[in-house]
């Protein structure tokens, strides 16, 4: 339904076009363009209007997509005038117009593709030019204006790249306006939306990994509560949630959060999910510690040997992703576990099984915006677990991503108000490779090894032992003997003794979401 000065068309249309040099009836009708040939081999072709990203006439002199013989079909019931205004349709000079729109690809992947209708009579191509740039104008959550952050400094260094041959093309065929900023140095993306104007601008955009895009929230969140005089320090606060929505398109390293937004990491599926606009709810955690807000975070944050892993590997950027896999496998032989201890308020779903959070999602969508569910609350039961262990994390998301298609905790969901907290206890080496083998199937996941407990959770907090070492000690941005630090989305952070609490759905993210994927074992004869 298109909707226009507050009122309601259902536009019908009907002609005979030639697309791509066969002649076809073309409909269109409650939202959808069908197209089916007239000669043999009969084709159909269906198009939802959602999926369309503009329509536009072709300036061309060249006349040989003309189609002599094509007449205007004026059939008894089909009404070719949807808005009975033909006398008023400008530029009657066109004899043909294009479609460009996304279509679905392999794997979750959507491409941007066109097709091209031709006719003799100018006046029907402005007519359905006309009717469809109408219907399109009608969806609303579609944005106009976009302020999107570059990194040029993550990954492989080629943020820049990815925006002007892949991002920028596509939002100027979509006709939304860009402002976009090449971040110059850690914090710039966060720092500017803490102080720049909102006005005329409908979501922010950025190109990069997880850490732009923690840069960008954190940025968002924390604007949003000061101009709403919210105390972000206050770990018990409701946060008013942004009202700008947020664009992931992969340029980082891992890109975890756009994997799990979008089913994948192609940057064209992503640019698409924001031109098309559809959005979902994610849960956005707040760490604290001493008082204090440390920072948001939207993915995982790990104590023990991912903690290690990022600490070290900061020191080898240089090598781009493989840094990973360098300090990854240093710090997997020289760990020997961490003492801790963790006190969360459990949840009475189990994180151990299914449904998997994808599009449409049940347990997502009966969460209320940013309203922890009160009964859930009551209901749960703090738990308290103390020992040595090889990692603790706090998963938001599955974090799933092309390393490791499970992530570390497959069931977890984007929008319910919960995190995962997933305990890997301190055992031998081999249960600690039988673990990262495990991270990397596509078919097993943690939880049925002996040594690994899952538990969802509203909020939990964790301890570094020996309890000897006081509070401030453990706030220095240097590391305590025996302790590790925390991953938190890929960056380090210092302070060990925290707490976590999850705000529902607290920002809006432009995703379609991803489908059920064939799930198949990477290897054949273990099966991990
Ligand atoms: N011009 C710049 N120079 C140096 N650092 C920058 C610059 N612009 C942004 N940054 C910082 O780069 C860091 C890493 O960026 P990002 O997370 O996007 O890439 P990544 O770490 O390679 O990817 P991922 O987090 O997905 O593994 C961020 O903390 C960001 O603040």
């Amino acid at each position: 339904m298109s909707v226009s000065d507050g009122q309601v068309f259902d536009p019908v249309l009907l002609n005979t076009f030639l697309i791509r040099k066969k002649r076809c009836r073309v409909y269109f009708h409650r939202g959808t363009l069908i197209w089916e040939s007239q000669g043999s081999p009969y084709t159909r072709h269906m198009l939802p209007l959602s999926d369309v990203m503009a329509v536009q006439y072709v300036h061309s002199t060249d006349k040989s997509h003309c189609c002599p013989g094509l007449e205007v079909q004026n059939g008894s019931n089909i009404d070719d005038k949807p808005f009975g205004e033909h006398t008023s349709v400008t530029a009657p000079r066109h004899t043909s117009f294009i479609l460009h729109y996304a279509a679905k690809g392999t794997k979750n992947t959507w491409r941007h593709d066109t097709v091209t209708l031709n006719h003799t009579d100018p006046r029907q191509v402005a007519s359905w030019v006309k009717t469809i740039r109408n219907y399109l104008s009608g969806f609303k959550n579609r944005p106009k204006r976009l302020l999107i952050f570059v990194n040029p400094y993550g990954g492989k260094k080629i943020g820049l790249k990815i925006y002007e041959k892949q991002v920028k093309p596509l939002f100027l065929v979509a006709g939304i306006e860009v402002n976009a900023i090449i971040t110059q140095r850690q914090f710039h993306a966060r720092d500017t939306l803490l102080n720049c104007s909102f006005d005329n601008i409908d979501g922010v955009v950025c190109v990069g990994g997880d850490g732009t895009f923690s840069e960008v929230f954190n940025g968002l969140v924390l604007r949003t509560a000061r101009d709403n005089g919210v105390d972000h320090n206050d770990p018990d606060v409701q946060l008013p949630p942004p009202l700008l929505r947020v664009g992931v398109i992969p340029g980082g390293s891992t890109d975890t959060m756009a994997y799990c937004f979008h089913g994948t990491t192609d940057i064209e599926t992503a640019v698409l999910y924001v031109i098309l606009g559809d959005s979902i709810g994610l849960d956005l955690c707040s760490i604290h510690s001493n008082g204090n807000l440390l920072r948001y975070y939207s993915s995982v944050i790990s104590y023990g040997y991912l903690g290690d892993v990022v600490r070290d590997s900061e020191k080898f950027r240089w090598m781009g992703p493989k840094r990973y896999d360098y300090s990854g496998f240093k710090k997997f032989i020289s760990n020997n576990g961490y003492e801790g201890e963790i006190t969360l308020l459990a949840d009475t779903c189990s994180p151990s099984r299914g449904p998997k959070c994808l599009e449409n999602c049940v347990r997502c969508q009966s969460q209320t915006e940013n309203k922890p569910d009160k009964t859930a609350l009551s209901q749960g039961e703090w738990k308290t677990f103390r020992g040595k262990f090889f990692m603790v994390n706090g998963a938001n998301v599955s974090c799933a991503c092309s390393r490791s298609p499970n992530g570390i905790s497959p069931y977890c969901h984007l929008g319910d108000g919960c995190v995962d907290v997933v305990i890997i206890k301190h055992t031998h080496m081999l249960n600690n490779l039988k673990l990262l083998l495990r991270l990397s199937s596509k078919v097993k996941n943690l939880f049925d090894l002996p040594f690994v407990e899952v538990h969802r959770a509203r909020e939990f907090t964790f301890r570094a032992l020996p309890a000897s070492v006081s509070d401030t000690e453990f706030a220095l941005p240097r590391l305590i003997p025996g302790t590790s630090v925390w991953n938190c989305d890929g960056e380090v952070q210092w302070e060990t003794n925290i707490r976590i609490r999850v705000h529902c759905q607290l920002l809006k993210v432009f995703t379609r979401r991803s489908q059920e994927t064939k799930e198949e074992p990477s290897c054949k004869i273990c099966s991990f």
